[in-house]
């Protein structure tokens, strides 16, 4: 592990406890949020044609007539023979090729879900995607960036994770009326098994995924938190996890996330409300989700150790896609909800309908030869839009202080 990693502890739920915020105590305004019910915040992000693309001439069957719309045009349905067909969506943001990793810090919404997590609120940005479509090059940057020996500060390829980290730290300096601290998880889910990416010794160990009772959610039994006093903790975080998550490489992309990888970070803020010794803790996180792509094999190439990935992978991302289909559909939503089918879904199930604020990224080719995944990846993303989630603020009062730096 990093020698910048240094103390640690496991999870516990112990002093969790849940309520909505409605007595507008609060010193900012998201008392609108937790009151009501909040639809999942959904953006796209186009890629760029790929080299490969641009040798076959491939041409970009996407466009993007304004106003958070996409057009896909001049594709065939599978089995249809009724000539080429175009589709028009519309989502919260939609990103063209030419963004930069800086624009889609800026407008996607993720400040805005920093300031939450800040705030005592669980929150979520998640990618989804085809394999290929940009999904861990958003979240973290381009293939090699861990791998390097030295990795640069900052460059304008860091992802969305490392400018969070960079936002919430300023913010945390910001609030002196507050004490913060922060801690950080970083594991993956392989072929069903969940990995401890900042502890995973020599024979990846996996934890176990358990029900707290008391939080009302699913959590990871014994994994690792660190605590991050500084940016430069929760950036050795992150490239220890990325040096340690499992990647493969296939026809599609020669290096490829094999697993869906989870980086928490945990924000704990103290505030003593009066003079007699009252304090009020507050628990909010936000976890970075890179969901492994789904794949078509035939199309991927697939075979042995990488064939049984993609199966677990596109399993999970199955049922993930079950729980969204019920979870936007008001006749079924109230009905059984498939999260215990995959691990997946149970550490994402308060993310996708409980008490969490989720931002669903999802990440697109414009190639034609890529539409049919195009074109599913963008109803998974519509569906998404019509889940509601009702966000409550993780937070507990005492009469004396406690001493976070303990937790
Ligand atoms: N917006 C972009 N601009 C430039 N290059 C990009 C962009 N998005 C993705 N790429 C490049 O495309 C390739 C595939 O991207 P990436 O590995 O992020 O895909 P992925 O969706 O995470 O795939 P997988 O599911 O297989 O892990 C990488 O070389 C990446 O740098």
């Amino acid at each position: 592990m990093a020698g910048k990693m240094k103390e640690t502890s496991k999870y516990s739920d112990d002093s969790l406890s849940s309520f909505n915020e409605s007595t507008g105590s609060l010193n900012r305004s998201y008392n609108d949020i937790s009151e009501h019910e909040n639809g999942i915040y959904v953006i796209v992000r186009s890629r760029p044609l790929s080299t490969k693309e641009n040798r076959a001439s491939e041409p970009s069957i996407v466009s993007f007539p304004g106003n958070g719309r996409i057009l896909v045009e001049g594709f065939q349905t599978i089995g249809g023979s009724n000539g080429p067909k175009s589709k028009l969506f519309s989502f919260n943001v939609v990103f063209e090729p030419a963004s930069t990793q800086e624009d889609i810090f800026q407008y996607s919404g993720i400040k805005k879900l920093i300031e939450m997590a800040a705030e005592g609120f669980n929150t979520t940005c998640f990618c989804y995607g085809q394999t290929g479509s940009g999904k861990t090059h958003t979240l973290t940057g381009p293939p090699g960036m861990f791998f390097n020996k030295r990795i640069e500060p900052f460059s304008a390829d860091h992802g969305l994770v490392f400018r969070s980290f960079m936002y919430l730290f300023r913010l945390v300096q910001q609030r002196q009326d507050l004490h913060f601290v922060l801690k950080a998880s970083f594991l993956e889910i392989y072929n069903e098994k969940v990995i401890d990416l900042l502890n995973p010794g020599t024979v990846r160990k996996p934890l176990d995924v358990r029900w707290s009772r008391k939080a009302r959610n699913f959590y990871v039994d014994n994994l690792f938190m660190v605590d991050c006093e500084e940016l430069d903790d929760l950036q050795a975080v992150l490239e220890e996890g990325m040096k340690n998550r499992t990647v493969g490489s296939h026809n599609m992309n020669e290096c490829s996330s094999r697993s869906h990888t989870m980086l928490t970070v945990y924000i704990t803020s103290e505030q003593q409300i009066s003079e007699d010794g009252v304090f009020i803790t507050k628990q909010g996180k936000i976890n970075f989700v890179d969901l492994a792509g789904s794949e078509m094999t035939k199309k991927t190439m697939s075979e042995g150790k990488t064939l049984e990935e993609a199966n677990n992978i596109n399993k999970s991302l199955m049922v993930l896609g079950y729980c969204i289909a019920s979870l936007s559909d008001p006749k079924k939503r109230k009905g059984h909800i498939p999260y215990r089918d995959s691990k997946l879904t149970k550490l994402l199930s308060d993310s996708l309908a409980g008490t969490g604020v989720t931002l669903m990224i999802a990440c697109i080719s414009p190639a034609r030869s890529n539409a049919s995944e195009t074109i599913s990846t963008l109803r998974y993303a519509a569906r998404a839009k019509k889940i509601k989630t009702k966000p409550v603020i993780v937070m507990f009062h005492r009469r004396f202080k406690v001493f976070l730096d303990n937790y």
